[in-house]
């Protein structure tokens, strides 16, 4: 197989930011040009551009937006401080995805070290975004390259959400490893878990794989006990959106149960993410925020209402999978096994 080309979510073409909206998927793409911060925060919270890696890479870019627009003689520090308005804005876009907060801080302090006058602070916030969105990229394929190794002679590994791709600024983090084995030649079939309530892997994912030439089988979250019984994968691989330094893992809504059900059969169950998702200033689990997100995205699909309107709904965005269920931590420094919290520290030193 050739080389994948990435999803190109999140790009700056020299003047313009603009998204590929992922609510459009798999049935149209749609590119929308961002403006301003607004736009940005907008986009981020109703999921148009998504995934851990693509929302902090975003975002990076909506800070930018949120000062290019202010005068070359504002003083520096007016400057500062709308920066830092900014910031604060966007990082309220989403709670869970540490990635969010980490690139804003990354971005602002970098800027906010650079030069004295407020052009100089819009440029360098501007040469951060495009340096992250750069090494996010590079990282995307070394945590496919460590990953593919642990799939070696698998034909079939399931995974929930999407976690490619579309979630990052390259190959993705779940389906890296995926693609790099395809790229080496192994034949790989991807059973990919629907992921209700959004259907980020009947969407997106079966049609990321579908474009790159990977076998991919779409099955209901209901159906994944049953392929894992009847031996069709050998393997769970997911992302993630915030890892506590003891390992717990948030990710998206049902890898709590895949993982239960991948120990309940003696799979590997393997979490993929860059060390910009790991967060060792959360201790475990249990203080990670999880987003809760409305009603309608139960009750309603496609504009058909699938419930009764106004009744009760729990729609939580993540779960969060504690550390004794997870096989290994695919990272692009490399693989972290049990016990995570040394691994994790000495990957984020
Ligand atoms: C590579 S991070 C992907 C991660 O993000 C997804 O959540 P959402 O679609 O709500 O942004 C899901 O948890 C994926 O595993």
């Amino acid at each position: 197989m050739n080389t994948i080309t990435p999803v190109d979510t999140v790009s700056f073409d020299g003047r313009e930011v603009s998204l590929l909206d992922q609510t459009l998927l798999p049935g149209q793409q749609v590119r929308l040009i961002i403006e301003d911060a607004a736009q940005m925060h907008e986009a981020i919270g109703m999921l148009r551009v998504r995934g851990a890696p693509a929302i902090g890479v975003a975002a990076a870019f909506g800070l930018w937006l949120g000062v290019r627009g202010l005068s070359d003689d504002l003083p520096r520090p007016e400057a500062e401080a709308k920066v830092e308005e900014t910031r604060t804005y966007l990082a309220g876009a989403r709670p869970t995805a540490v990635n969010l907060s980490w690139a804003l801080d990354r971005c602002a302090a970098q800027a906010l070290a650079t030069g004295s006058s407020t052009a100089q602070l819009k440029q360098a916030l501007l040469d951060a975004a495009i340096q992250l969105r750069t090494d996010e990229e590079a990282t995307t394929r070394l945590i496919g390259e460590h990953g593919a190794d642990l799939l070696t002679g698998l034909s079939g590994v399931l995974t929930h959400c999407n976690a490619g791709s579309a979630a990052t600024v390259g190959l993705g983090t779940a389906l890296a490893p995926i693609y790099v084995a395809s790229e080496r030649g192994q034949a790989l079939r991807v059973f990919a878990d629907e992921t209700r309530p959004l259907l980020q892997g009947a969407r997106i994912t079966a049609w990321e794989l579908r474009e790159a030439g990977v076998p991919v089988t779409v099955i209901t979250d209901s159906m994944a006990a049953v392929v894992m019984r009847q031996g069709l994968v050998g393997a769970v691989i997911v992302g993630c959106d915030r890892v506590a330094a003891n390992g717990d893992v948030a990710n998206k809504i049902g890898t709590y149960g895949v993982a239960l059900l991948a120990r309940a059969h003696g799979l590997p169950f393997y979490v993929a993410g860059p060390t910009s998702t790991i967060d060792l200033g959360t201790p475990d689990g249990d203080h990670i925020e999880i987003e809760q997100r409305g009603a309608h995205e139960v009750t309603h699909h496609g504009g058909v209402l699938m419930a009764p309107d106004g009744v009760d709904v729990f729609n939580p965005a993540f779960d969060v999978t504690p550390a004794e269920y997870v096989t290994a931590i695919i990272t692009e420094k490399g693989i972290i096994y049990p016990p995570y919290g040394p691994g994790l520290q000495a990957v984020k030193a």
